[in-house]
């Protein structure tokens, strides 16, 4: 075990590391540098030992699996969307709520002629999901604006996170079916969990209050 061990943590720029900020700043951790106005993909912190490495949201799962960081904060669609191999996911961060959801125009009727057609980025969620209730989608890939879909003809429905439902009112959608609630959690590489695990542990109790607001 390495007792001082150094720890590399992936995050996402926008509300993940605007919300994650806080909790690591109660385990003294906080960024030198803005992620917003650096074009620096890698920041050091205020402990030296503990660097942040700056990807999109959809990839920290990938950088936590394969051990390129030890730790990592994603949100649990992106999660569900990996599958979570290799990873453990030891602390709910109760950041970025939201809920991911089935939507689509208030009057839409299933299609007789054909199957419905769902847009989403989260293609496993929806195929899994859709398949649970036993009905036969045809999902089509999309990597954002999916509320625009089923406006022009794309799709008869869509899966995409809600919190207020803004954006759907805004394009005259409606929430149809609750498929999950969404958080953003901690995960950590399972070789890193072993062989850093009192770096790992000790920052992992800390965001633990951190969360619990102690
Ligand atoms: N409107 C929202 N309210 C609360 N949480 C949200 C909302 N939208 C997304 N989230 C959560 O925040 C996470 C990061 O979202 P963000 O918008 O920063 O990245 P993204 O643009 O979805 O990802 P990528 O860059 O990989 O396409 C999502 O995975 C989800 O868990
Ligand atoms: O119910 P609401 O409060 O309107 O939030 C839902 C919207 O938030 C997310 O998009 P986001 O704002 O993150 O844009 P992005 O996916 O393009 O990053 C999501 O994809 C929805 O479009």
């Amino acid at each position: 075990m390495n007792l001082n061990a150094s720890l590399t943590i992936a995050l996402s720029k926008g509300r993940i590391f605007e919300q994650t900020l806080p909790l690591l700043a109660h385990a003294g951790v906080e960024p030198l540098e803005d992620p917003e106005t650096s074009r620096k993909l890698i920041l050091e912190t205020t402990n030296p030992r503990v660097k942040f490495v700056i990807i999109r949201a959809s990839d920290v799962p990938t950088y936590v699996q394969y051990g390129a960081a030890d730790l990592g904060v994603a949100g649990k669609d992106v999660l569900l969307e990996h599958g979570g191999e290799g990873l453990y996911e030891p602390l709910d961060l109760e950041i970025a709520r939201c809920r991911l959801m089935v939507a689509g125009l208030p009057d839409s009727r299933p299609p007789s002629s054909r199957r419905l057609r769902i847009a989403t980025k989260y293609v496993h969620c929806a195929e899994r999901y859709f398949a649970a209730k036993g009905q036969q989608v045809e999902i089509i890939k999309l990597y954002g604006s999916m509320e625009l879909a089923p406006l022009v003809g794309l799709a008869d429905q869509i899966v995409d996170l809600v919190e207020s439902g803004n954006t759907l009112k805004a394009n005259g959608l409606v929430p149809l079916e609750h498929i999950a609630d969404i958080s953003s959690r901690l995960v950590v590489n399972k070789a890193s969990w072993k062989m850093k695990h009192e770096a790992v542990t000790g920052l992992l109790e800390l965001l633990r209050e951190a969360v619990g607001g102690e």
